[in-house]
């Protein structure tokens, strides 16, 4: 296998792109991230700086005076530098953070979101996106593990080559002293760790949250619903605010550590100041200046930061291949236009819809699904699709919405050739009830409007509801279209039936106000009642609308203005209800044995009830 065919970039190239992309998003990130590496080295310069003062004070014999107040300034210099080096590590932290959640998450979000739908149903891609999503999941891989390993490394080299005389003092004497010390510390950081750890089920739950809503935008199901009624923002919000919740409890958990990181100084200081002063003891009773340098030379840890060097260098690989999935994802080019294109006219209240010779071959399969399509529907018009099993009438609709580009002919909408339309606008003028169609763990009134509860439209809400037929439902509960679908967000959401689910993808179809209706399966889960009082709507509820709908209960083809029957792949026969009766032909074969089916029903229900 070539090496470069599978990593696309170069180590140079993703370099550009995270810091680019740094320089876009907060110019400020540069400029800490480089102060951090001059103070990484700094920090431990000074405690090299700080023993050398000492023996030049004492070699010149000093008078006390003068040592102290030295002393005391360069401990001064010493503090200083060391909280503003805990202060950019710190920020710089958070800010890694915020930029892999905010921007390059979000990147991948709406690639996700947008991109087109044939494509992010592909098993590859779904394979690249799982790649993609690791290289945003974690600190210390993937994009943001680069940021940090990039300080990393630099300061480790910039020490290298600049410490050369590490500065420490390991003596039994204070062993002992040291282990205190460290005890302190370490009680310290245990009533840290313990607060993040009170802290760990609230940020669980939103953790859960968010990656119930990172999952709507991996979600195929979610993923078509999202496009149509533009829920990518509903969702943004939600996201958004459960980022914030996060964001303040980590601030505070934060405020826990920089105490903790205030008392490790403290106690730094205290540790470093005693050996010193033990150091400057020993020299002051007989101590060689010569042994005394050499003490602090070999306490020094060259072999830690080439050890440090190391294990940068492998991790920054490691992050440049995830790097590489997160572009390689990001880069998949779309087919349909998404932000240009042409948009169709506004004043229309139906699209026209033609299909000119369409065929249609799935990736990978060596049968067309459709071949040779073609029927137009005018505004308006009513038509339903019906076959058996498996004969490509998802297909069709789907082609129909835009989510695949045809294999062969050309669809047109209102006279113009699907791909050349801005495919996001006409989502906006369609409605789809799909067989598999996903609602959101929202509320019932979020999920039919797509907007946020304070955006709805109430007037036209409570009129959708009515034409679906949950408005007796929804009056049951005690907070209306306020109740929360699934527990994923709300303990108290509500579960509903299969055919009140579909009740309420028709209400937010309707809510849509649309001007083409797409239907595929939309009463399978209703009962019959509800389902005949459906039908008997359908000319009020889609009057001037043009609209198609696939059932397999043939009696509900009377309502619409024209059949397409469809079987293996091709429009076998085409006309109304009666002509079809008429030709005598497949259409009539399947509707006789539907009819058979109903009547023995029938029978059998009076039967039982004699
Ligand atoms: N994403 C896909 N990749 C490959 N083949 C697919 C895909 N989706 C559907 N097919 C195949 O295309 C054919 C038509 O499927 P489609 O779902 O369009 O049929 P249908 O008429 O809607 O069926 P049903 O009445 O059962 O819903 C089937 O053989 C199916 O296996």
């Amino acid at each position: 296998m070539k090496k470069g065919k599978e990593v696309p970039y170069s180590l140079g190239d993703n370099f550009h792109f995270i810091y680019a992309n740094m320089w876009a998003y907060d110019k400020s990130l540069i400029f800490y991230g480089f102060a951090e590496i001059i103070f990484n080295v700094i920090l431990p310069l000074c405690t090299v700086i700080l023993p050398s003062v000492v023996v030049g004070l004492l070699e010149r014999q000093a008078g006390i005076e003068k040592f102290i107040q030295t002393m005391v300034l360069v401990f001064l210099v010493y503090s200083i530098v060391s909280a503003v080096q805990t202060f950019l590590t710190s920020r710089n932290r958070n800010q890694y953070i915020d930029i892999r959640l905010n921007f390059f998450s979000i990147i991948l979000f709406e690639k996700c979101f947008s991109m087109d739908y044939g494509q992010l149903e592909k098993e590859k891609t779904r394979e690249e996106l799982k790649k993609s999503g690791d290289s945003v999941y974690g600190n210390w891989q993937g994009l943001e593990g680069f940021m940090h390993r990039n300080v990393s490394l630099l300061t480790n080299v910039l020490g290298l080559l600049t410490y050369a005389l590490v500065v420490g003092w390991i003596n039994p004497v204070f062993l002992l002293l040291l282990l205190v010390l460290s005890v302190i510390q370490i009680l310290v950081f245990h009533r840290a760790k313990l607060y993040e750890h009170k802290q760990k089920n609230e940020m669980s739950g939103i953790r859960v949250t968010q990656g119930y809503l990172q999952e709507q935008a991996f979600d195929l199901k979610a993923g078509k619903d999202i496009r149509l009624y533009q829920l990518d923002k509903l969702i943004g919000r939600v996201y958004a605010a459960a980022n914030n919740r996060l964001k303040k409890i980590k601030g505070k958990i934060r405020g826990v550590y920089y105490v903790n990181d205030i008392v490790e100084i403290l106690l730094k200081f205290l540790r470093d100041g005693l050996c010193y002063g033990y150091l400057i003891y020993l020299l002051m009773h007989g101590l060689p200046v010569s042994d005394f340098v050499l003490y602090l030379g070999i306490v020094g840890g060259l072999a830690g930061w080439m050890m440090k060097i190391t294990e940068d260098l492998s991790e920054i690989g490691r992050c440049h291949y995830m790097i590489c999935d997160f572009r390689k994802f990001c880069d998949i080019k779309d087919t349909f236009s998404h932000k240009s294109g042409r948009e169709l006219e506004e004043e229309d209240m139906a699209l026209d819809i033609v299909f000119d010779h369409v065929s249609y071959q799935y990736e990978g399969s060596s049968d067309y699904v459709l071949k040779d399509i073609s029927f137009h529907m005018g505004k308006g018009d009513k038509f339903a699709l019906v076959g058996v099993n498996g004969a490509g009438k998802t297909t069709l609709v789907k082609l129909m919405c835009g989510f695949y580009q045809p294999t062969g002919g050309r669809i047109l909408i209102n006279g113009i050739d699907i791909g050349e339309l801005n495919i996001e606008n006409y989502f906006k003028q369609i409605a789809v009830v799909f067989q598999d169609a996903a609602v959101l763990s929202f509320t019932i009134g979020e999920n039919i409007s797509g907007v946020p509860g304070s955006k709805i439209n109430r007037e036209e809400l409570d009129h959708a509801i009515e034409l679906s037929g949950l408005k007796e439902k929804i009056d049951g509960l005690p907070k209306g279209t306020g109740t929360y679908l699934n527990k994923d967000m709300e303990e108290s959401g509500i579960q509903l039936s299969g055919g009140e689910l579909q009740k309420l993808l028709l209400a937010r179809a309707l809510y849509k106000k649309a001007k083409l209706l797409l239907f595929d399966e939309p009463t399978a889960a209703m009962d019959a009642i509800a389902e005949s009082e459906l039908y008997e709507q359908y000319q009020d509820l889609l009057r001037g609308r043009t609209a198609l709908f696939i059932s397999h209960r043939l009696a509900s083809t009377r309502y619409c203005d024209n059949i397409l029957f469809l079987e293996n792949g091709k429009i076998a026969e085409t006309g109304s209800h009666e002509s079809l009766m008429k030709l005598n032909g497949r259409y009539a074969e399947m509707f006789q044995v539907q009819s058979k089916y109903y009547k023995e029903e029938e029978d059998e229900t009076e039967e039982s009830m004699a």
